[in-house]
């Protein structure tokens, strides 16, 4: 099968208004927390004009084909790094990369049109290209959590800077024939290439936002906005799916409800603010002593639950005793103090709410024998 190179470029052509418009619908469709979406779309679409204007090589002059569409096949490479950038919430890097992109232009300039170069161009292009990729993947390896949609982005990049790479070499030895457009083997197979790249990395950004909105929906869904504590039912679910995983296996399990005290004396005297303020911190606090199977659930104003699976009795009161002299000794304004009870499962005990109202009565002693203690049940 033979491959014509402007066939398959001018389909890419295609493809880029097409894919630009899928990530403007998500930009309107998508909460204004997901950002960036437009940067991605707009760099999709300057590089597709890009890859128009250096597939009518030959037809237009040379400083159209060769300086402006591969100056736009870089702009828009950088406007997918600062589209990046605006998703992970960093600080966008226009300066550095935009004084590197206008430097490569200027260059290729110089080699087009001053003293025609072709072996120079190709390095100042590919370079270029390759060092925005490279910086665009470690930006994503650095700054998103590794779920599949980073990961998948972060390996359509790579493959698209070692095809750049391979391109590069491919010309500097001559196996493009000092021209890209030349009908050949290596020409065409690495523009095929490069365009699965390209598709791969602008899936990849449905993907990345896709996968940000989901998140949002389920951290609104599960998560108490003030602390941040899995709220009631969310903790509900996961532990009875973890109380039947330890009856399963023979394992231990606690429980501890926690209870800030006095702390409708924390409102009336310092104000609501000062109040969440200290709901806040003890959060922060409770979360610094926690493994990652542990869940702390908000069940309503100041009274929280922690479920420790694969925990023995004597094991939550150490947690326990940590939790209460870290919220004791805070440095937080103002002060406050919390009371626990501590429950570990028993056979006897028929249900998740039963367990629960063994260590709530635990709780209940640690107010009555006067507040800041730990008791178990
Ligand atoms: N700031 C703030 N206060 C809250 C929140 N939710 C509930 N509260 C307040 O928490 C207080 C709870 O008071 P009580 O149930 O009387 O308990 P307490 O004062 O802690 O007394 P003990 O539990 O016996 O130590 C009430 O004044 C509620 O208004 C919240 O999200 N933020």
């Amino acid at each position: 099968m033979k491959l014509d190179i402007r066939t398959i470029l001018f389909m890419a052509a295609f493809m880029g208004p097409l894919m630009a418009f899928v990530l403007l619908s998500l930009r309107r469709n998508y909460p204004v927390s997901v950002r960036g979406l437009g940067w991605w779309a707009g760099g999709t679409l300057v590089i597709f004009i890009g890859i128009v204007l250096v597939a009518l090589r030959d037809i237009l002059p040379l400083l159209a084909t060769v300086w402006g569409g591969n100056s736009l096949l870089i702009g828009g490479t950088l406007m997918w790094l600062l589209g990046t950038e605006k998703f992970l919430g960093l600080p966008t890097s226009l300066r550095t990369t935009g004084a590197l992109v206008l430097v490569a232009s200027a260059l290729l300039a110089y080699f087009v049109q001053v003293q025609p170069f072709y072996e120079a161009r190709v390095t100042v292009i590919d370079t270029t290209l390759v060092m925005l990729i490279v910086l665009h993947s470690h930006r994503l390896a650095q700054h998103n959590r590794f779920d599949f949609s980073g990961r998948f982005l972060v390996l359509s990049l790579m493959a698209t800077a070692c095809a750049w790479v391979v391109q590069g070499a491919g010309a500097l030895s001559g196996y493009t024939e000092g021209n890209a457009m030349v009908s050949n083997n290596f020409n065409a197979v690495i523009s095929a290439v490069l365009t699965c790249c390209t598709l791969l990395t602008l899936i990849g950004f449905v993907l990345l936002a896709s996968e940000r909105v989901r998140d949002e929906f389920e951290r609104l869904a599960t998560k108490d906005s003030l602390t941040g504590a899995l709220m009631r039912r969310a903790w509900d679910t996961a532990a009875q799916l973890e109380m039947d995983r330890c009856r399963r296996h023979g394992r231990d399990l606690s429980l501890i409800a926690m209870d800030l005290d006095h702390f409708k004396q924390i409102n009336d005297t310092y104000g609501h603010l000062a109040g969440d303020k200290a709901l806040i911190d003890f959060v922060v606090r409770v979360n610094t002593h926690l493994r990652r199977q542990d869940q702390l659930g908000r069940l309503g104003g100041e009274e929280f639950v922690l479920l420790l699976p694969e925990t023995s009795q004597n094991d939550a009161v150490v947690v326990a005793e940590r939790i209460r002299a870290a919220t004791a000794n805070s440095p937080a304004h103002p002060r406050y103090t919390v009371s626990m009870g501590v429950a570990t499962l028993q056979p006897s005990d028929m249900s998740l709410q039963h367990l629960m109202s063994r260590a709530d009565a635990a709780m209940y002693r640690a107010k009555d024998q006067g507040r800041n203690q730990v008791v178990t049940q």
